[in-house]
């Protein structure tokens, strides 16, 4: 018979490709045993027909059509032992074994189908009685095959052997020296899985090898079943380690370490066996399940080895001891050869299907072998091994360098090191000062809110307690009596002095009307607080905001008050004040306005068309005083207030209210308001000729004098000094508007001759008042400058 290895022809041609060559799929073999005779006796019938040499064909029992297997050879019951090994190509396995491969060859089916008859021939007939050779299985005569080729080899081989078997999920060594003990199963990267402590035995001659065979066999555990009278209980495992290395090379060889080289296994698998049938009781049921479970776990690997994807994944070759000693057979880099054994009985029909199903999935069953490490093999060998080299070769050069001048490595690293910890720290610092100062700056800007809040909530005080202190100073200021009219005959005169715009001539301390001493808190330093109010510049080198108000009394020196600090908002809102109050155009008499004279009326009298409340009350001369302008001398005084707005409109409640306020500022002492007619408040100028033609009806039967005297005491500002009385037949040019002057000196009323008693009544009688230009009757109300070009007293 052709021997043949596999449907592709000899695999050892295959592998020998490379030792990357594609992956080589597992030979299955196909041996239907005969009928035995107890299958004859009980006339079973053959379901099974060979069809050529790799196909079986199955017969139904029962009739249907054929179920064909095919495989990679397949020996009817007729093929003896040696067309079994030639078939299998077992000596082609064992060519591969001496080059390097591990080779696996097991037998698998139901029990009695002949698979230890496959491999070792027929049980012993008795102790110690060999195998005939006509009937020797595979194994002894790969044994004497490979005998006689390492003969023919003529290079030193050595050959060892172990022999193992698993029973009941045990491994126990056949071939130990002592009795068979369970050892265990390791895996490590090198090897694989192995069993520890595994004896090695090495041999060299075919009897030292059928020794070792007929002991294993010896002691492998066997029973009877009803199936078989001889039926293995175990799986067993004999292991040829081959190696071709002179003795010299070959590493010392340990009771646990096999040597290297390829491997040639032959694996007897226990039967699948239907408990059922074959009756198994108490300790053979509980191989017959152990057997089961493990070859249910080879099963199952090798049919996810089927599946290339899963293949890459995860194998359960740890579910059993068998998967695991068949782990690198089957999915590693070995090559296998199954032989599936069958019996041809009708009656073993299901089980034999099983076993054909089970062969057809093995033989789908792809390995890569790996070759033997060839020269050209081992050039990346070299290669990593030279790299190794190169880097150790590095790391020492880099370290002579570094001990070379250690001082410098040493310098330079504790620069570097300084170099960081100071980079570090000083970031750390700038960090923290950074959060410092934004701490401070927020605590600072909180501070600075609240100062600014409490800065206004105090200006508002001081300004409120500087006009009360203000009004109090003018109120209790000690004088030498009753507050006297204006000596120049103005009698209901207001604090013209303290106004800015009169107190800036040049006097100092002179009324600018009537050229009499003024009081010293009256107008201090009137002309210097006048430019300093309407001029931003300021004088000697004094800042505008640390001036004193013109209203301000005089400051003593070293006084914390003295260079009081004004805003600019407020001097602004100052100024603008004002101006509205020296708008005096805007304010309105309380008598209607004198009329305009006739054309040689002189300039000084057409100045009193201006609407002065106090042109009134200025005792002119008749000649100079319309008959109309009498009347307002039986008029008293009534406060001035503003006409209309230049923008035709009146004036707000607020301006009104900041009006009088600043009125109040500028007029602390005194407390005179300023006249405000009030029916004449929001009335066109026809009212006020109306009433004034009345008054000029009344005022042909009175007397300049008159006018003055009664007008006068009731408006007479509180604060000014002693009333001082002009002389009516006055010769003197008046030092105001030089109209008249009067004879005598100015002289206190109450000291004046002829009226001790400073009677108001007497002066009017006895010394009408000079008339005053009406340039010299402005006020605060109208706005006009003192005349600069008075002359001085003498
Ligand atoms: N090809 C064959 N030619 C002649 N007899 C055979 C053949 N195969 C098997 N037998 C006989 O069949 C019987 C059972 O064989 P064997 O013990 O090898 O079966 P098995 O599969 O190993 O069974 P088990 O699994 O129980 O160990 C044996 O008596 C054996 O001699």
């Amino acid at each position: 018979m052709e021997e043949r290895g596999s449907p592709d022809g000899d695999p050892a041609r295959n592998l020998e490709q490379g030792p990357e060559g594609p992956e080589t799929s597992i030979q299955v073999v196909l041996r239907v045993r005969p009928m035995s005779e107890a299958e004859l006796r009980r006339g079973e019938k053959s379901a099974l027909h060979c069809s050529g040499t790799r196909t079986l064909q199955v017969t139904p029992p029962g009739g249907g059509p054929d179920v064909a297997f095919r495989f990679g050879a397949v020996l009817d019951g007729a093929r003896t032992q040696e067309d079994v090994f030639r078939a299998c190509g077992v000596r082609r396995l064992g060519e591969l074994a001496l080059r390097g491969f591990s080779c696996t060859v097991f037998t698998f089916g139901q029990t009695g189908s002949g698979k230890t008859y496959t491999l070792t021939g027929p049980p012993p007939q008795g102790e110690g009685e060999p195998v005939p050779p006509g009937l020797a299985g595979i194994m002894q005569r790969t044994f004497a095959w490979l005998l006689d080729r390492v003969q023919q080899l003529g290079t030193p081989v050595t050959l060892r052997a172990s022999y193992l078997e698993i029973y009941n999920e045990q491994v126990r060594d056949l071939l130990s020296v002592a009795s068979p003990r369970p050892l265990p199963v390791r895996w490590n990267k090198t090897r694989g899985f192995y069993v520890e402590q595994l004896r090695v035995v090495e041999f060299g001659s075919l009897e030292t090898l059928m020794g070792l065979l007929q002991l294993g066999l010896s002691r492998r555990r066997s029973s009877a079943h009803t199936l078989n009278q001889a039926s293995s209980r175990s799986h067993a495992l004999l292991t040829l380690y081959i190696s071709c290395q002179t003795p010299q090379q070959m590493p010392p060889v340990d009771s646990g370490a096999p040597p290297a080289g390829g491997k040639l296994c032959f694996v007897d698998l226990a039967g699948s066996e239907k408990v059922a049938a074959t009756g198994s009781r108490g300790e053979l049921m509980l191989e017959a399940n152990s057997i089961n479970r493990s070859l249910l776990a080879l099963g199952h690997c090798i049919s996810l080895l089927l599946d290339p994807q899963r293949k890459q994944s995860h194998i359960p070759f740890r579910d059993s001891k068998l998967t695991k000693l068949l782990a690198d057979s089957l999915g590693g880099r070995g090559v296998t050869l199954m032989v599936a054994c069958v019996s041809p009985s009708a009656q073993c029909l299901p089980e034999t299907l099983s076993t054909l199903r089970y062969a057809s999935r093995a033989q789908r069953v792809t390995t890569r072998p790996q070759a033997p490490k060839s020269p050209a093999a081992k050039q990346p060998q070299r290669l990593e091994t030279e790299m190794l080299q190169l880097r150790e070769e590095n790391r020492r050069l880099r370290l002579q360098l570094d001990q070379s001048d250690p001082k410098a490595s040493a310098q330079s690293g504790a620069r570097l090191a300084w170099a960081q910890r100071s980079l570090y720290g000083m970031l750390q610092e700038f960090m923290l000062e950074n959060e410092r100062l934004r701490k401070e700056m927020s605590q600072l800007q909180s501070s600075r809110d609240l100062a600014r809040a409490e800065q206004r909530v105090l200006a508002q005080q001081v300004h409120e307690l500087e006009r009360h202190l203000h009004s109090a100073c003018y109120l209790r200021q000690p004088g030498p009596g009753p507050a006297p009219p204006c000596p120049c005959g103005m009698g209901p005169a207001p604090l013209c002095h303290a106004l800015p715009p009169l107190c800036s001539c040049p006097c100092c301390h002179l009324c600018p009307l009537c050229r009499a001493p003024l009081a010293h808190w009256a107008c201090p330093q009137g002309g210097r607080h006048l430019p300093q109010m309407l001029t931003p510049e300021a004088p000697a080198g004094v800042p505008l905001s640390g001036r004193p108000p013109p209203w301000a009394p005089p400051c003593s020196p070293g006084s914390a008050k003295c260079p009081r600090e004004r805003t600019h908002s407020d001097w602004t809102q100052m100024r603008a004040l004002a101006e509205t109050l020296t708008e005096e155009e805007e304010v309105a008499p309380s008598a209607p306005p004198l009329p305009v004279g006739p054309p040689d009326t002189s300039p000084a009298l057409r100045a009193s068309d201006h609407s002065c409340p106090r042109g009134r009350e200025v005792a002119a001369p008749p000649s100079a005083v319309p008959a109309s302008q009498r009347q307002l001398k039986q008029r008293s005084p009534e406060p001035c207030r503003p006409r209309a707005h230049p923008a035709g409109r009146h004036p707000s409640a607020g301006e009104l209210r900041a009006l009088s306020d600043l009125r109040e500022m500028v007029q602390p002492g005194c407390g005179v308001h300023l006249p405000v007619a009030e029916e004449d408040q929001g009335q066109d100028g026809r009212e006020h000729a109306g009433a004034g033609r009345g008054d000029e009806r009344d005022g042909d039967q009175h007397d300049q004098h008159a006018l003055a005297v009664s007008v006068g005491p009731q408006v007479a500002c509180p604060v000014w000094p002693p009333y001082i009385e002009l002389p009516a037949a006055s010769t003197l040019p008046n030092p105001l508007c030089g109209l008249g002057r009067p004879q005598a000196p100015l002289q206190p009323s109450g000291a004046q001759p002829g009226n001790p008693g400073g009677q108001q009544g007497s002066r009017a009688s006895s010394s009408p008042s000079v008339p005053c230009c009406a340039r010299s009757l402005l006020s605060p109300t109208c706005s006009l400058l003192p005349t600069p070009h008075l002359p001085p007293l003498p």
